[in-house]
């Protein structure tokens, strides 16, 4: 997975979240990982909760936290997207002048969520049937924050499902919202910013809040797997 993580176009990658605030991975997950990990949502051992999102407001549709151990596949994405995206990260912070820095290594973040109380592992599986939908949201689970996550496609748009665009909205100080949907192909990964990213505007720097969520499926069933760095409370 390192490889295949590492053979991305990175400058491609921190050129378009600059930019756009999202970049795309191109089909990374293969359609075997892609069936296991679907695969993984009946097995409840697997996680340490389910959420029904009509219960809470989140949405419709419902989603699992996966427990430690994690399972091999999402340890791997997760340390193998953490160091490039840590480059980005700090860089961010930067321009942001935020203070936080992040470590080159995962274990090492972790071990700072771990240290205050943020111990629950979120990687997490998302499913989607007819009628069902992601509101806007941001994944904050605590004082630490990794700024960039992950979500893939496990199913094959158009045909597995109809409907249920990913999309991104950016709040822009004292202006209107602007919103990107983002196509994905199955298999293929969004990366995007968890809670704000900075732009470059004719003043200097500003920060933008980010919210992603999920469109109203038209027909079929869809599956996503998310990626978060840091640890829940
Ligand atoms: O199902 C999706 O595409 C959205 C997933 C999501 O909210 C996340 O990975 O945090
Ligand atoms: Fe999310």
């Amino acid at each position: 997975m390192k490889k295949r993580v590492g053979a991305l176009d990175w400058a491609n990658i921190a050129k378009d979240l600059d930019a756009h605030g999202y970049a795309t991975t191109g089909a990374l997950l293969t359609e075997k990982e892609c069936d296991a990990l679907t695969g993984t949502y009946a097995h409840e051992e697997l996680f340490r909760s389910r959420v029904v999102m009509a219960r809470h407001g989140f949405g419709r549709g419902e989603y699992q936290y996966f427990s430690y151990p994690l399972l091999p596949i999402l340890a791997e994405l997760r340390a193998a997207f953490y160091p490039l995206l840590s480059d980005i990260a700090n860089r961010w912070n930067e321009a942001m002048g935020i203070d936080v820095r992040y470590p080159r290594e995962h274990a090492e973040f972790l071990a700072r969520c771990h240290a205050s109380e943020q111990t629950r592992p979120t990687p997490l599986i998302l499913r989607y049937g007819p009628g069902d939908y992601n509101c806007l949201h941001q994944d904050l689970y605590g004082e630490h924050v990794f700024p960039l996550q992950v979500a893939f496609l496990l199913s094959e748009p158009g045909a597995d499902f109809q409907g249920g665009e990913f999309v991104l909205t950016e709040q822009r100080p004292r202006m209107q919202s602007r919103a990107e949907v983002v196509p994905l192909a199955r298999g293929e990964g969004v990366i995007f910013p968890v809670h704000h990213r900075p732009v470059q505007g004719t003043r200097g720097i500003y920060r933008v809040n980010m919210r992603h969520g999920v469109s109203r499926l038209r027909s079929g069933e869809r599956y996503t797997v998310g990626i978060i760095f840091h640890d829940a409370k």
